[in-house]
């Protein structure tokens, strides 16, 4: 039940904004939670004076309720600067007059302040203090002019009075803990963002070399730690030069995304996979065995060789891979040993005429 909640709030939260990345779209969310605040608030106001029979209150009520709609319309259609302003300027003449001339500044009201500089603090960017320094003024002096006036509430009894106490205390908690939180999720989910581009390559989607050097380090760890055997292998696309220079460059990115694609398809779940620099990738096999890293690897050469990549005139461009293999050796205390090895391995390939694989297991070479 509470995950459909907050899934619920994350839903409302999003309204109007796709789900991307840019830089405002925490503080959007925090103006939009303040604007749903607000109005339920005034909703809430609009009742409370009804039953009362204020007709003049619950007229302002309800305009602050249509001024709160429009600056969440504001946030939805993108006018997110006007929105922004709207908010503080709402719920300062909100808290000032509720608190002067309708609680008593006995009730506390006037600590909903507090969220309104905690909003400016979170909402407003760096090129924004101006503006974000007048209304932390603005609130500070008002909060001390609610608390040094004293006045009563006018139309509260004690008993209300301490109503409206608890009122603000859970109305400021609540207040908190969602901007908190929003702000807490939206650093997570941009940390995520982020590492997923520092560790991707754009163009073929694979780890990019910094991530898969790392992969390589933990996993050839872990083979040492528990004695496993473990497989290093480096593919290198054949005559790539070749197909720059025949289809052009655009085709040679088109080629080495197809390829990419279609070894990560072929490589089982365990093993992992990285573009180490422009036409060579690292396959990385754990817990398996010389013979078996080859039938995996095999099986990857034939699929490239069968892939049919066209180029946008029609033109199929061929393309083969030649693999080096090598294996984890008891006499290798770091992975570079064997990523070398792999390399010595492919270099063979090569000189026997590509489209091959070549296992290197002598590491006296
Ligand atoms: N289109 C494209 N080309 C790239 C990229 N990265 C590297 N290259 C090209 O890949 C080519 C690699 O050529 P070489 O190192 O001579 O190797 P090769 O032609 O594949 O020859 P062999 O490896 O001996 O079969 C160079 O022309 C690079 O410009 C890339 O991201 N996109």
């Amino acid at each position: 039940m509470f995950l459909s909640i907050k899934k619920t709030i994350d839903k409302l939260l999003n309204i109007g904004f796709e789900d991307e990345f840019g830089n405002d779209l925490n503080q959007k969310h925090v103006v939009n939670f303040s604007y749903m605040m607000f109005c339920a608030s005034c909703l809430l106001m609009l009742v409370v004076f009804s039953i009362r029979h204020m007709p003049l209150a619950a007229i302002f009520s309800l305009i602050g309720m249509f001024i709160g709609l429009v600056g969440l319309r504001y946030n939805y259609i993108g006018h997110f600067s006007r929105a922004q302003l709207l908010m503080p300027v709402l719920k300062i003449s909100q808290v000032s007059i509720l608190s002067l001339f309708y609680f008593g500044t006995d009730s506390g009201f006037h600590w909903f302040f507090v969220s309104v500089i905690a909003y400016s603090f979170v909402v407003f960017r760096a090129d924004q203090r101006f503006s974000k320094y007048w209304i932390v003024c603005i609130s500070i002096v008002l909060f001390f002019v609610c608390e040094l006036l004293g006045t009563r509430g006018v139309y509260l009894t004690s008993f209300e009075q301490r109503a409206v106490i608890i009122f603000v205390f859970l109305g400021l908690s609540f207040n908190f803990a969602i901007v908190i939180n929003l702000v807490m999720s939206r650093l997570k989910s941009v940390n995520s963002h982020l590492r997923t581009l520092a560790e991707r390559d754009e163009l073929t989607g694979l780890s990019n070399r910094r991530k898969v050097l790392a992969d390589a380090v933990n996993i050839f760890a872990d083979a040492v730690i528990n004695r496993e055997s473990c497989v290093f292998s480096i593919v290198d696309l054949d005559h790539f030069k070749k197909i720059n220079d025949t289809f052009g460059h655009e085709a040679g990115d088109l080629v080495l995304a197809k390829v990419s694609a279609i070894m990560a398809s072929v490589i089982r779940p365990q093993d992992e996979i990285g573009r180490y620099g422009g036409e060579e990738f690292i396959v990385i096999m754990p817990s398996t065995s010389l013979q078996e890293a080859e039938v995996v690897m095999e099986h990857m050469r034939q699929s490239v060789e069968d892939l049919l990549i066209e180029t946008e005139h029609g033109i199929v461009i061929p393309v083969t891979i030649s693999v080096g293999l090598a294996s984890i050796a008891p006499s290798v205390s770091r992975y570079e040993e064997i990523l070398a090895q792999a390399d010595k391995g492919l270099y063979t390939a090569k000189r026997n005429g590509r489209n091959r694989l070549s296992v290197q297991t002598d590491y006296q070479d």
